[in-house]
């Protein structure tokens, strides 16, 4: 069934729609896409973390420092490929990674 929207209605009011409808079945599919992408970017941000700390763990066993920073520099000119925002994102990974002691 095809109803028409009244006139004026608002685009964020319910569907009135068939158009209306399948924008909103869209959209809770692209939100559960999102959901997923989100579970799975934390696991591996939570992954990466872990790996970081054991790498910075082991070096400072053997003497070395926690941080190597051409390595890091690296890694912000990787995520630099998306811009500022890149960066800032690859800052917040490497921080995780030196938890208590680089702050
Ligand atoms: C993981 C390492 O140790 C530290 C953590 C890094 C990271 O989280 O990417 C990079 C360099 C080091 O400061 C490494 O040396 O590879």
């Amino acid at each position: 069934m095809t109803t028409r929207a009244p006139e004026g209605a608002e685009h964020d009011e319910e569907p009135v729609s068939d158009v209306d409808t399948a924008e909103t079945a869209d959209v809770d599919q692209l939100r559960d896409e999102i959901d997923w992408l989100d579970d799975e970017i934390l696991r591996l941000i939570k992954r990466r973390v872990d790996v970081s700390r054991r790498i910075g763990a082991a070096r400072m066993a053997a003497g070395g420092t926690r941080i190597v920073y051409n390595r890091e520099m690296d890694v912000l000119t990787r995520y630099g490929e998306l811009g500022p925002e890149g960066r800032q994102l690859a800052m917040a990974l490497l921080n995780l990674g030196r938890g208590r002691l680089g702050r």
